[in-house]
């Protein structure tokens, strides 16, 4: 099409007459309506000046790349110059992700049973060998390939919030240390009643032994629906399965429960507060152990809206574990997590480029940093990667309940440790995209977190 686009005389419509003025005042009313699109003439702006600027323009261009460098890669709110290519590499390389994993969840249906839970297999007795879709382990998923005897970092939370300054002084710089260098401890005298952990432990258990039916409204539910019920880890996007099945519900800021069975309701809601309040104790002291001003957290998190959810994990007992995993490895998506084992042990931690392999004293929690840590203290406290086995012989169930900040929050490193700008470590990104892509994609390792990291 060969058509002339309209053009606007400013000068009219700053200096003409009133006649005139209206005149333009409804050229661009229409102009606006039909194009979206103007040339604006006799624009007042000195051509010596237009002329200028893209010359300054240029001469930023033709700076040499380290000159450039220092705008490079910026938070596209917080930062008032960036510097880069293309539209926003990082965003870019989400997409692909999300590109990616839609292909592999059009590859052909995995093999699908007359049954939809590991339970539902395991109660059957049908199986004598691992069917091939479990079969999830190699070089390519395993990690690392030594496994350790360590001792993990044990933290005395009575001394924390109810000890003498010193014992408290001593326990921040200890869980300074094991954020630091394990990213992972285990919680003694918490306070948390072992009857309750007990009820909370039973109370699932009851879930997940109601029927099929009962339990089939929380199944194949979005990753933001607030209670779910499935096997594996996202069925839709799995290339393998995982020996686990697991209910997921969110707690806080909002509460919410399965109906069934009696009791949840109210044990869950007791659970939920006494670990949230643990919790966040324990981020206000690791708060204070990255030296950062206690009131500054509030502000920077969000925690009064803070997300909690918590996750039930059920791994029956299994053919051929050594050829499955009821959990791959991966980080956690928010703060904190707080693991509750039914006394049977499975959870390895990576340590030093090594597998260790937990086991909890009884009435403990172990916790574990996530990857909100890690953005928020600009990669001084890692999320640690862990993952989880399963055995021949017992049921293992394993509680987490996990800690994020509120989900509207966008997590950026906090200022007070990002001294020059170069020392920016992550991208910041809102809590709750961060949930539903690392919910909504295959679990890879810290895959959606490595995407926000500034310097590989
Ligand atoms: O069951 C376990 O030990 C680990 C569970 C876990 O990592 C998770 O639910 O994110
Ligand atoms: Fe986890």
């Amino acid at each position: 099409m060969n058509e002339e686009i309209p053009v606007i005389d400013f000068s009219t419509l700053a200096g003409g007459a009133a006649e005139e003025r209206a005149q333009v005042i409804h050229h661009l009313e229409t102009v606006s309506h039909d194009w979206g699109f103007f040339m604006v003439v006799s624009n007042g702006v000195p051509k010596r000046l237009m002329d200028e600027m893209l010359d300054a323009c240029e001469g930023f261009f033709n700076l040499s790349e380290d000159e450039k460098q220092v705008y490079n890669v910026k938070h596209v709110l917080v930062d008032p110059v960036r510097f880069g290519t293309s539209l926003n590499t990082s965003m870019e390389k989400i997409s692909k992700l999300c590109f990616i994993s839609s292909l592999m969840a059009a590859q052909p249906l995995l093999p699908l049973f007359k049954y939809s839970t590991i339970k539902e297999i395991s109660d059957s007795g049908d199986l004598s060998s691992l069917p091939s879709c479990y079969s999830c382990r190699g070089p390519d998923i395993d990690g690392p390939t030594e496994t350790l005897e360590e001792e993990v970092p044990i933290i005395d939370f009575s001394l924390l919030v109810g000890g003498t300054a010193k014992q408290r002084t001593q326990v921040i710089q200890d869980l300074g240390k094991a954020c630091r260098d394990w990213g992972f401890f285990m919680v003694v005298n918490h306070g948390v009643p072992k009857s309750l952990m007990e009820a909370m432990l039973n109370a699932c258990m009851g879930f997940f032994n109601m029927r099929e039916d009962e339990k089939q409204e929380y199944n194949e539910k979005h990753v933001l629906d607030p209670i779910r019920h499935g096997t594996s880890f996202n069925t839709s996007v799995d290339k393998v399965r995982y020996w686990r099945d697991y209910l997921k519900v969110f707690v806080h800021p909002d509460f919410h429960s399965p109906a069934k069975p009696s009791g949840f309701r109210e044990i869950s809601v007791e659970y939920a507060t006494r670990t949230r309040e643990m919790t966040k104790e324990l981020l206000k002291a690791i708060w204070e152990s990255l030296e950062l001003k206690p009131d500054d957290m509030e502000e920077a998190l969000d925690l009064n809206s803070c997300f909690q959810i918590l996750v039930a994990n059920l791994y029956p007992p299994c053919p051929q574990p050594e050829l499955t995993l009821g959990i791959p490895p991966h980080s956690d998506h928010g703060l904190l997590t707080v693991l509750l084992e039914n006394g049977v042990n499975g959870l390895k931690v990576e340590h030093n480029g090594k597998w260790v392999h937990v086991k909890s004293l009884p009435n403990s929690f172990l916790v574990n940093t996530g990857d909100q840590l890690e953005i928020v203290s600009n990669g001084k406290y890692k999320s640690v990667v862990h993952q989880a086995e399963v055995n021949a012989s017992s049921t293992r169930m394993s509680l987490v309940t996990l800690v994020g900040p509120s989900l509207d929050n966008v997590v950026v490193p906090a200022p007070q440790l990002v001294k020059h700008k170069h020392q920016l470590a992550y991208n910041g990104m809102k809590y709750r995209d961060f949930l539903e892509h690392q919910q909504a994609n295959p679990l890879l390792v810290k895959s959606l977190l490595d995407l926000l990291r500034l310097h590989n």
